[in-house]
């Protein structure tokens, strides 16, 4: 078995005549945590809709695990193991923290549409529930709605009901973003520690998350990949250093 989880090949995105991404190979290695960098236009949260599912590339391909994944479409993806995180939408406001983590499990568990599955066995869920939010920091707040929490706790609690789907490969688009630095070094840990075993592929702005967290870089600009490595390696590279110049990055 191959030890790349997730390859794009050509993937291109064309909006009218101008292309947003063009060509991108990338290799995300199973298990390593990747992030896509690239200064201000320079594609990553197309590339990062594509492999998500979000948009349909113009030409190329994406393939998890070695499988063709370029025209499934995005709720087939999570029954496939991958599952984007921080999307508001995966919380219901008027839930508690404990019923939208339970919520996420039992969809796990394709017991989705079961509502008459009885209290007992829904009861029998929450040390599960309840251990996940410990491991994001809302145990406290687990009788809270959602709809309550601040803005940085709401992400966690997104990313409890992320963790909550068991999946093998995560992907995020800039979790820090809108974040205090206290939840950030939070998010950092949380996501080290959900990457244990799984593949991770983010795009994320903070330089100093990136060099924290990331084992491999993807540079993109106008679209390309402009350099890849570790964050020593692509750091030091004068292209990027000269694109984020440019950029005013
Ligand atoms: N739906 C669209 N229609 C037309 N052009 C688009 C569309 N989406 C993105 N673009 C263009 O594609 C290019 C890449 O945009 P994208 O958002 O992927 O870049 P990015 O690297 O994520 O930038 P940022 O760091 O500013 O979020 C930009 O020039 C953008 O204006």
């Amino acid at each position: 078995m191959s030890d790349i989880a997730i390859e794009t090949e050509g993937l291109t995105k064309q909006f009218g005549g101008f292309y947003a991404v063009q060509g991108v190979n990338l290799k995300v290695r199973r298990h390593s945590i990747h992030a896509l960098i690239g200064p201000n236009g320079a594609g990553k949260s197309t590339c990062f809709n594509l492999i998500t599912k979000f948009l349909t590339p113009s030409a190329g391909t994406i393939r998890l695990e070695g499988k063709d994944i370029t025209h499934v479409k995005p709720a087939a993806l999570a029954r496939r193991g991958m599952v984007r995180s921080f999307q508001i939408s995966s919380v219901f406001p008027h839930l508690t923290c404990r019923e939208n983590v339970r919520v996420a499990l039992q969809r796990q568990m394709k017991n989705s549409y079961q509502f008459w599955t009885p209290e007992s066995v829904l009861n029998a869920l929450n040390d599960e529930v309840d251990a996940i939010l410990q491991s994001v920091g809302l145990f406290d707040m687990r009788d809270t709605l959602a709809v309550e929490l601040s803005y940085g706790r709401k992400r966690l609690l997104e990313l409890a009901t992320t963790l909550a789907l068991k999946p093998d490969v995560l992907l995020f688009d800039e979790p820090m973003a809108g974040m205090s630095t206290g939840d950030i070094q939070r998010v950092v840990d949380l996501i080290r520690t959900a990457a244990e075993g799984r593949t991770v592929l983010m795009v994320e702005h903070n330089m100093g998350v990136v060099a924290d967290l990331c084992d491999t870089i993807t540079v993109l600009q106008r679209g390309q990949v402009l350099a890849e490595g570790s964050y020593e390696e692509v750091s030091k590279n004068p292209e990027v250093i000269a694109a984020y110049m440019g950029g005013h990055a």
